[in-house]
Formats: C-alpha cells, sequence, structure tokens
C-alpha cells in the first residue's frame, strides 16, 4: 500500500525536495494534495504530474489563475483561503502531511493535521515557535505523531535513539554561521538582500535564508526543539560549525555525545521522516568523509548576531512571546528582502516589539492569532516611524 502524502507548500524549497524523494520512490508513496500561495504556474505542472485530489491556493484570485492552467478533468480540485488548505491538510485522506509553508502560516492546516491524528512531517518551524505548548498538546491527546524534517531536530531525533530520556544532559544544534560570520558590525549594516540570500551551504527559500544570516533561524531551532524534545532551555545549546555536515549532537549524562552527519541535502532528513521507522535507499549525494578537509566548531557570537539571543530569551519567557518574536521577524524579514531595511535593523525591530510585548497569553489558537496580530502591526508602526 502506498502512503498517502499531503504536501503544504509543494511549491517550495522543502515542497520541491520533497516531491523530488516521492519520484525516486514511486512505489512508496501517493500525493493526495499540494498546497501554494500565488505560484500558480509552478502548482499546475505538480498537479498534472502527481494528480492529487485537490489542490489548494492562497485567494480567489489565485484559484482563478490556476484553474486556466488545468487540463478540463483537474479544474474542479482547485480550492482556496483558509478553508482550502484546511482540507488540503486534514480534509482528504493524507497518512502523512508535510508542513512546508512558510512562516505563521502554516501553523492553522498543521495544527488542523495534528488535531486529525496525522503524522506530520514538519518542516515549518514557525509552528512550533508560535503553537508549540497548543500543538504538542494537541498531539498527545489526538495520537498524531510529529517527525521533525528540520536537519537539526532530524539529527537530534536520531541521536536521541542511543539514549534514554534521562540520560540526556544536553541538546547541542549546529548552526552553520550563515553567510556573514565573519563580518564585523560596521560590515553588517551594509549587508544586501542578495548577500544575505547566498548561504553558504544550503539552498532554501528566501526567508529562511535571511533567518540563518541572522541566526534568527537558529533561536527559532532552539524553540522548536524544546518543543519537539520536551528539553528546559537550559539544556538547549548552540555552537557555530560552518561546513554544516554533523546537523546537530546529543551529550549524554556519561560525557558521550552522538553526533549525526550527512551532506547538506534536504532530501536525506524529508525521506527519514517521510519513511519512518524505516530507512530506505539514498536520495541524495553521498559523503565521502576522506575528502572532508577539516570540521570546525565555534562559539556564536551575541554581539554580532544579537537574533539568537532575543530568541532564546522569548522562548524563556513562554507564553506568547514566541509568537510575537516570530511575527515581528517575519514583517522585518519582507521589508528587509524589499531593500527597506537594514540588515542589522531586523533584530532591532524584533526586540523593540518584543519590548513593548504586554506578556499575552497563549493558551487558545485565538490567543496566539491575536499576538501574531498584535506583532505585526506592532513592527510595521516600528518601521514606519523609522521611515525603513
Ligand atoms: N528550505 C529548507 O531547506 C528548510 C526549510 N525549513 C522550513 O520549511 C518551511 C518552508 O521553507 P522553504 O521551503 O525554504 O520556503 P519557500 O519560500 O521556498 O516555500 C514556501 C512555500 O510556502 C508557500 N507559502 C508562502 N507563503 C504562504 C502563505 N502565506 N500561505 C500559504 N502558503 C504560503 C509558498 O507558495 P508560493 O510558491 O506560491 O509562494 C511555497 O510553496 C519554513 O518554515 C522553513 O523554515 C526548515 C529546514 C530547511
Ligand atoms: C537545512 C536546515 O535545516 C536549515 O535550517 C539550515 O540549518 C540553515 O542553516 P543555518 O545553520 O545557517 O541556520
Ligand atoms: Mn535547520
Amino acid at each position: 500500500m502506498k502512503k498517502r502524502l499531503a504536501i503544504l507548500g509543494s511549491t517550495g524549497s522543502i515542497g520541491q525536495s520533497t516531491l523530488d524523494v516521492v519520484r525516486r520512490q514511486a512505489e512508496r508513496f501517493e500525493i493526495v494534495s499540494l498546497t501554494a500561495a500565488s505560484s500558480v504556474e509552478a502548482l499546475a505542472a505538480q498537479a498534472i504530474e502527481f494528480r492529487p485530489k485537490i489542490v489548494a491556493v492562497a485567494n480567489q484570485e489565485a484559484a482563478g489563475r490556476l484553474r486556466a492552467l488545468l487540463p478540463a478533468g483537474l479544474r474542479s480540485l482547485v480550492a482556496h483561503g483558509a478553508e482550502g488548505y484546511l482540507e488540503a491538510a486534514a480534509g482528504c485522506g493524507a497518512q502523512v502531511v508535510v508542513s512546508a509553508m512558510v512562516g505563521a502560516a502554516g501553523l492553522l492546516p498543521t495544527l488542523a493535521a495534528v488535531k486529525a491524528g496525522l503524522t506530520v512531517a514538519l518542516a515549518n518551524k514557525e509552528t512550533l515557535v508560535a503553537g508549540g505548548e497548543l500543538v504538542m498538546a494537541e498531539a498527545a491527546r489526538g495520537g498524531a505523531t510529529i517527525l521533525p524534517v528540520d536537519s537539526e531536530h532530524s539529527a537530534i531525533f536520531q541521536c536521541l535513539l542511543a539514549g534514554a530520556p534521562e540520560e540526556v544532559a544536553r541538546l547541542w544544534l549546529t548552526a552553520s554561521g550563515g553567510p556573514f560570520r565573519q563580518l564585523d558590525r560596521q560590515a553588517l549594516a551594509k549587508v544586501t538582500p542578495e548577500q544575505a540570500l547566498a548561504h553558504p551551504n544550503w539552498s532554501m527559500g528566501p526567508k529562511i535564508t535571511v533567518d540563518s544570516a541572522t541566526l534568527m533561524n537558529k533561536g527559532l531551532e532552539v524553540i522548536e526543539a524544546h518543543w519537539l524534545f520536551d528539553q528546559p532551555y537550559d539544556k538547549i545549546k548552540v555552537v557555530v560549525h560552518p561546513q554544516s555536515i554533523v546537523h546537530s549532537m546529543v551529550e549524554f549524562v556519561d560525557g558521550n555525545f552522538m553526533a549525526q552527519m550527512g551532506p547538506p541535502d534536504m532530501r536525506l532528513p524529508i525521506a527519514l521522516a517521510l519513511n519512518h521507522p524505516r530507512r530506505l535507499r539514498a536520495v541524495g549525494p553521498s559523503l565521502d568523509p576522506g575528502k572532508l578537509a577539516a570540521l570546525s566548531f565555534e562559539e556564536p557570537d551575541p554581539e554580532r548576531f544579537p537574533a539568537l539571543g532575543l530568541a532564546c530569551q522569548a522562548g524563556r519567557a513562554g507564553k506568547a512571546a514566541p509568537a510575537v518574536l516570530n511575527a515581528a521577524n517575519e514583517v522585518a524579514v519582507r521589508r528587509f528582502l524589499a531593500g527597506r531595511l537594514g540588515f542589522l535593523d531586523i533584530a532591532s525591530c524584533v526586540e523593540a516589539v518584543l519590548e513593548r510585548h504586554p506578556g499575552l497569553p497563549a493558551d487558545s489558537i485565538g490567543a496566539i492569532l491575536e499576538a501574531d496580530r498584535w506583532a505585526r502591526a506592532e513592527a510595521r508602526a516600528w518601521l514606519d516611524r523609522r521611515g525603513s
């Protein structure tokens, strides 16, 4: 029997890598739904190739453009808006939902999949940053399984198999350090979006690539690890590893470390999650340790990359602080990518919004969405006051 997959965000970097895995292991998977925001040409091509039961886009206008690109027999598959995404996630018979939209937009459909008790292959870390407590509680209640796709969390998931939960001393998340690892603050103030989008090791969508450059990505991943692996923030550490070969490590109480290595190719953690609990034949390039010149590690620098500290602070603060951090960051990254904001101002904007955060709760989906809305409005107001 083939596994039935829903892919939320199928036109993005993770979505396309997932479909590449599906092509290479076609005997294992059937696609039941695909979604995008507005990339209708790419989505139409995917729908024609994979013949899902439903394709969903952001709004009616995109749905109209998509229908015009599809052959008559496929036009009735098109849905749109929040309802369309919910149906794609939990209303079309999927067994495994690949959560790969970008940003907090992924929260509602991912939560729907969790509530339906499905297996979620989670790339969309913002879901756990904004709604970790709620999502994990719903997973426990409804029996959903959340499998990590994010490379660091996939590594930790694998390393944890070496010991019992009470034997874990610390989780060590590796960070590449991004393209600006060696720049001083003066140089950082002048970097362009184009430079920020040139990640040294990974090919990814624009938002996460900028997050990698600020180290906000690692901060979001600390919060993601807290929820996925039920570990306190004191036990989650970050170490810079510029080669992105060691994807993360677990330190056990007896002093032994387990590390997971592999080529920097997301098809590996994706295939691991899709085939869980089995390991199937490789879907990407192999790694030849004899050809690795060096693996190096260094401390992250909180002065040049304050976003990491802000995220850890928000995680420890709890309630809606992580949702606020995430929403402000999404707004600031968008402005930076539009060429309207300096690189260092991304963290400044997030910090300013967090400082004004009145300790909003995050005990329901309504409260989380309200905190997200509040933070976006605050971030825009802060940026507008600066003329950004
Ligand atoms: N790329 C990577 O290697 C990794 C990514 N991740 C995480 O996975 C997620 C996806 O990242 P990535 O694939 O790089 O992102 P991309 O920007 O490449 O793709 C995002 C996908 O989400 C869709 N989308 C964008 N905005 C919305 C919205 N408001 N509502 C619904 N759908 C939307 C896009 O559609 P459209 O094409 O129409 O815009 C696209 O299909 C992120 O949370 C990221 O942090 C985690 C680890 C690694
Ligand atoms: C591939 C992946 O999981 C990304 O989250 C990646 O880790 C980003 O690289 P950084 O280590 O530079 O944030
Ligand atoms: Mn990652």
